[in-house]
């Protein structure tokens, strides 16, 4: 069996080299030649698996290491007979970790009292319902739009003009969608954009095209008020380096990042794999993901509550270090940019995720111990 797979995908020899022989390939530059000869294709969210890659080749399954799926046309491989398989939820805390490690960021530069805020959450999914969870934990106050969840489970929903009317901080957590009932693409235009409360925060890590991007740069160029926090963009890996200087942080795509999370992802596709193949999972991601390093803490009873979350999203997280290190990279041509932009996503340090922080409190403290287990850190 030959599996073509996109070079960084992580720990592609310990699970799937029992199968046959594996061939790496950069996965923005898959072609059909690489692929022709394939049985199994594995990629990441920057190769477009479609008919036009794929037709004539035979390659019968698809396995994407990743949560995102709109790099795949699922109705071609529905026709061609293609299995297909994502990686659900795989990073989904890594993102999480990032818009934690955002808000205190933008809470330190404001000045702001994150407790005073409304908190509005799109798309409740994998991501976002991690993200509710932890900020509800945190008893703060939280709103929720997702229209397709709302119609097929009820709930306690709002609509996306009242996240507009009524938030101060805005995280997207909605697949990138152009068709059906209510599609993502240009979700936030202009007009809403121009709608958002004075002093909105607005965080983007689910996919570039959710926001206009255009449209975004033009309203933060007038709106002085307005807070960006763009994880994505929408033409990656060419940015717009105007919107990345207008944005409070920027970064390249790594919000999911973390070294659980891309492990993760290859350890569902492999048993994706073993399940069409009809084959036994032997090999098992517990066995290879190192052991887990952030170690651990002790916070006095007295410690300052917002003080301790603070220093607790930070020492897991904080997304100012990738900042940087992406701004000092939209230098020279777009060329060279969009190389350094798949240049510090291949070159990602390990980030592990909060679930690596043990925290003992010494003494008797309610608030912090909300604090440790609203964040999903172990309490000792
Ligand atoms: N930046 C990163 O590194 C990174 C990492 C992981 C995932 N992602 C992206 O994050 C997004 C969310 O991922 P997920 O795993 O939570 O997906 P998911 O499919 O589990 O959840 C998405 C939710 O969005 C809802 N939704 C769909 N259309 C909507 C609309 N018009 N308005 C509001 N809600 C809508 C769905 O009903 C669903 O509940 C995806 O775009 C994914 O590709 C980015
Ligand atoms: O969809 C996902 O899982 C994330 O966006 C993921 O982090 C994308 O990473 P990539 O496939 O681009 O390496």
């Amino acid at each position: 069996m030959l599996i073509v797979a996109d070079e960084n995908i992580p720990l592609l020899d310990a699970f799937f080299q029992g199968f046959g022989e594996i061939r790496r390939v950069a996965g923005r530059g898959i072609d059909r030649a690489m692929v022709e000869q394939a049985d199994v294709l594995l990629v990441r969210s920057v190769s477009q698996v479609n008919r036009a890659l794929l037709e004539g080749s035979q390659v019968r399954f698809v396995g994407t290491c990743t949560i995102g799926t709109d790099h795949l046309d699922l109705e071609y491989f529905a026709e061609a007979g293609i299995r297909w398989a994502s990686a659900p939820g795989c990073n989904a805390r890594g993102v999480v970790d990032y818009v934690l490690g955002s808000l205190m960021a933008l809470a330190e530069i404001e000045g702001a009292n994150l407790e005073q805020r409304t908190f509005g959450v799109v798309g409740a999914g994998q991501v976002g319902g991690r993200l509710i969870k932890v900020l509800q934990g945190l008893g703060w106050t939280v709103k929720v739009c997702d229209p397709p969840r709302q119609v097929a489970e009820g709930g306690d929903y709002v609509s996306l003009e009242q996240i507009i009317e009524q938030c101060d901080v805005i995280s997207l957590h909605t697949p990138l969608t152009r068709d059906g009932e209510q599609p993502t693409w240009h979700l936030f235009d202009e007009a809403r954009l121009n709608r958002l409360k004075p002093g909105t925060w607005l965080i983007n890590a689910a996919r570039g095209p959710v926001i206009d991007n255009a449209a975004l740069r033009e309203v933060l160029l007038e709106r002085e008020d307005l807070q960006a926090v763009l994880d994505v963009w929408e033409q990656e890996p060419t940015v717009d380096v105007d919107l990345a200087d207008l944005c409070v942080i920027a970064t390249p795509h790594i919000a999911g990042y973390s070294l659980d999370g891309r492990q993760r992802g290859t350890a569902q596709i492999y048993q994706a794999l073993c399940d069409f193949l009809q084959q036994p999972v032997a090999v098992s991601l517990s066995d290879l993901l190192p052991r887990p390093w952030l170690g651990g803490v002790t916070l006095d009873a007295d410690t300052d509550p917002a003080w301790a979350l603070a220093a607790l999203c930070r020492g897991v997280y904080d997304p100012r270090r990738d900042d940087a290190d992406f701004r000092r990279s939209l230098v020279g041509t777009v060329s060279e940019q969009r190389s350094a932009f798949d240049a510090l996503r291949k070159h990602y340090p390990p980030r592990r995720e909060i679930d690596s922080l043990n925290v003992a409190i010494e003494g008797q403290s309610p608030a912090l111990q909300q604090i440790v287990t609203a964040l999903g850190a172990t309490l000792l």
